[in-house]
């Protein structure tokens, strides 16, 4: 007979249940797309509305100040999407590689090779409307979500680009991306968590996306929890919440 050896954190957990209530030693951790807003046509069509804003004030607030947004954009996009809302939290960018907390920040190099791949991508997907090149502080990404049948062709060139380059392709969705390698929402996590006020406290992490399981699995090691937003998947999460509108009602609990 044959024992298929996994790794715990990322057996399914079936069903998964509703998250319990917040405590009061909780840091929150939040991915954006897809957890905090809705998915819509395009990247840069995203809006932070009102709801949303009393919503991180509030945790800002309960939590002092332990809370972070953690997500695939560039800590300058998120910067820009939030407002005056980004001074009083932290940021972690660009799938973990931007680590921006309180009292420091770290953004590493640009890659050089990334221009003349982002050169390429649009050379090599010229004559595509449906297809958006987002071009990012650590990466370029690839939107098809307004014409999905261009996914092979999208596949096809951002995989080649990734094996001459040696940037890393992450999936996303309805997005394919190449950005530096070396970093995941993990080990953002990780960093975040050993800056203060982070240090010491139990991580609770939600999200939606392939790129979040990292990050579900970190904060379990450290004694946290994640949560999935969106359908059943084989998970490293321990709790689901359905979709966006469950994720703000949640957060909005008093612990
Ligand atoms: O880690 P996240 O905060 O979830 O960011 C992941 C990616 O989010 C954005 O793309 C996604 O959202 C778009 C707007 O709703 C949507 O059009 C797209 O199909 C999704 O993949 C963002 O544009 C990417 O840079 C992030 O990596």
């Amino acid at each position: 007979m044959v024992h298929a050896l996994r790794d715990p954190d990322v057996l399914p957990r079936n069903p998964l249940i509703e998250p319990p209530a917040l405590t009061s030693d909780n840091s929150i951790l939040l991915d954006f797309d897809g957890t905090m807003v809705d998915l819509v046509d395009r990247p840069d069509a995203v809006v932070m509305d009102a709801e949303l804003g009393r919503l991180i004030d509030h945790l800002i607030e309960v939590f002092d100040r332990r809370v972070a947004i953690v997500s695939g954009r560039s800590v300058t996009q998120l910067k820009f999407l939030l407002g005056r809302l980004a001074t009083d939290i932290a940021l972690v960018g660009s799938h973990g590689a931007e680590v921006h907390a309180h009292t420091s920040a770290a953004t590493p190099l640009r890659p050089p090779e990334l221009d003349g791949v982002e050169q390429a991508i649009h050379f090599q997907l010229a004559g595509m409307p449906g297809v958006l090149i987002e071009s990012k502080t650590l990466g370029v990404a690839v939107h098809y979500r307004l014409d999905p049948c261009s996914e092979p062709r999208v596949r096809a060139v951002v995989k080649d680009l990734a094996a001459s380059s040696g940037l890393v392709m992450q999936e996303g969705k309805m997005m394919l991306e190449l950005r530096t390698a070396g970093a995941d929402k993990g080990t953002g996590i990780a960093a975040l968590m050993n800056q203060p006020p982070f240090a010491g406290t139990r991580p609770v992490f939600a999200g939606d996306d392939v790129t979040d399981e990292a990050g579900f699995a970190a904060v379990a090691r450290m004694g946290g929890h994640g949560v999935l937003v969106g359908p059943e998947r084989p998970t490293a999460a321990r709790y689901r919440l359905a979709d966006v509108g469950a994720v703000r009602q949640w957060l909005g609990r008093r612990p």
